[in-house]
């Protein structure tokens, strides 16, 4: 869309239908994300699958009303217990900074004790302040605190002094990431000349980010195999792992393969990359990615990284990308948290060591053993690398350059969500000794 030209009013059937939809599905999207377990956006394709005659516009609404629904659910459900029309409005309006047609209808509609404004844009503090003012006369009223918008466990495994930080970067999407793979100013151009506005990072001179929500696919149609979406943390695993051109690397949990797919474009092709994963459909993905990028030499094989007998082979690297809580990725998927459990985490702890565990068999002398999980957890990131370390005393931290701040670590780092305006990541990078 032109973002100069104002969007043409709708009719008032479609702006109806959209306040009688979130009626009519909330209560079931609830019951299958939050009790069940399903993730939202699952949630929601399926529902526009069986729904084809919905078009653009009312995708467009049902994204906003969801998401923003379930990133504000612990104040508007759990705290305030408002259905879903009225749960749904006070999160649009604290998501955005002007209130789209379909929600002014909706507001008309709802019954709140006061007008609704949109309130994006102000600062979650401040918002907290409003709503309580608003909300106190209501019976059973109890004030909002920053906390209700995570799981009560939140606290008990995240450094106490991120807790604020974090929940704060929850509230708000992140921009979107795409990882270049031309020279960066020409997406730059072709993006300007559809009025997006792509900026590249400071220190990561191939990650560039654009606000989110946009159709990259109009944006970039012709260049769609000079860019990857990619989040920037996401890429600071391939810098990490810095692989030489002609190096042999393992990538054993490689889903649809993006950090498969960097460890090649770091090579230059001038390597190879064995990419595998428990499940098979993402390794299929992972196949029709590297054929539309023109990547050759990734081969796939289904492996679990757990409990299958290791390789005999050894890689000059070995990528753990581990399956993780994803407690990083909240800004992105709102929803996660309203499933999430100190039990998951620590699940998730004892399985990412298991993973080292076998795959460090595989890694040659002198090779890198490279850990990342998209969390922010201490179970899941320094509590994992320290009893890896004490288990094996031949495998050594090796210091790498943040990508981020050009900074050296100490051979583990973690992203935090404001610190490049994407997901939480954490990485660790060993060396086996030469022996
Ligand atoms: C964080 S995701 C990987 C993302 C991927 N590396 C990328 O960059 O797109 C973790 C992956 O681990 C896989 N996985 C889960 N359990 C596994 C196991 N026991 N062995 C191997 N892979 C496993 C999941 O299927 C998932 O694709």
């Amino acid at each position: 869309m032109d973002n100069n030209t104002q969007p043409k009013p709708l009719p008032e059937k479609v702006v109806r239908r959209h306040a009688e939809m979130i009626g009519e599905i909330l209560p079931d999207f609830t019951k299958l994300v939050v009790e069940e377990g399903r993730p939202a956006d699952a949630v929601l394709n399926a529902y526009l699958r069986t729904h084809r005659e919905l078009g653009s516009r009312d995708r467009r609404f049902l994204s906003q009303a969801i998401f923003s629904y379930f990133r504000w659910y612990g104040w508007t459900v759990s705290k305030l217990q408002l259905d879903a029309p009225e749960a749904v409005l006070v999160g649009v309006a604290l998501d955005l900074a002007e209130l789209p047609q379909s929600f002014e209808f909706l507001a008309g509609r709802c019954q709140l004790p006061f007008t609704i404004e949109a309130m994006g844009g102000k600062g979650i503090e401040e918002n907290r302040c409003i709503l309580n003012e608003r909300f106190k006369e209501r019976q059973g009223f109890e004030p909002l605190e920053l906390t209700d918008l995570v799981l009560p466990d939140f606290a008990s495994v995240v450094d106490p002094e991120k807790v604020v930080p974090c929940i704060n970067e929850f509230q708000a999407r992140p921009p979107t990431w795409i990882r270049s793979r031309t020279e960066p100013e020409t997406l730059i151009s072709a993006l300007a000349e559809q009025q997006i506005e792509g900026r590249i990072h400071d220190q990561v001179p191939t990650a560039i980010s654009l606000e989110g929500g946009q159709s990259l696919g109009n944006a970039l149609s012709g260049k769609t195999n000079q860019f990857v979406v990619q989040d920037i943390a996401s890429q600071c695993v391939g810098l990490a792992c810095a692989p030489q051109k002609g190096g042999d690397w393992w990538d054993c949990c490689a889903g649809a393969g993006g950090k498969a797919l960097h460890l090649m474009d770091l090579m230059e092709q001038d390597g190879k990359v064995l990419a595998t994963d428990v499940r098979i459909p993402p390794l299929k993905e992972l196949k029709k990615r590297a054929r539309r990028y023109g990547i050759k030499n990734i081969r796939t094989q289904t492996f679990n990284a757990v409990n299958d007998e290791p390789f005999t082979k050894t890689f000059d690297g070995v990528l753990a990308d581990a399956p993780c809580s994803g407690w990083g990725t909240w800004s992105r998927n709102p929803d996660a948290r309203w499933r999430a459990s100190k039990r998951d985490v620590m699940q998730c702890a004892s399985r990412q060591l298991k993973i080292l565990n076998n795959v460090k068999w595989c890694v040659k002398p002198g090779g890198l053993l490279v850990y990342a999980v998209c969390t922010i957890t201490r179970p899941e990131t320094e509590e994992v690398v320290m009893n890896f370390l004490d288990q094996h005393s031949n495998f050594k931290l090796a210091p790498f350059t943040n990508p981020i701040t050009g900074k050296q670590t100490n051979g583990q780092m973690q992203v935090w969500p404001w610190e490049a305006g994407g997901d939480g990541m954490f990485i660790a990078r060993f060396v086996r000794d030469v022996e």
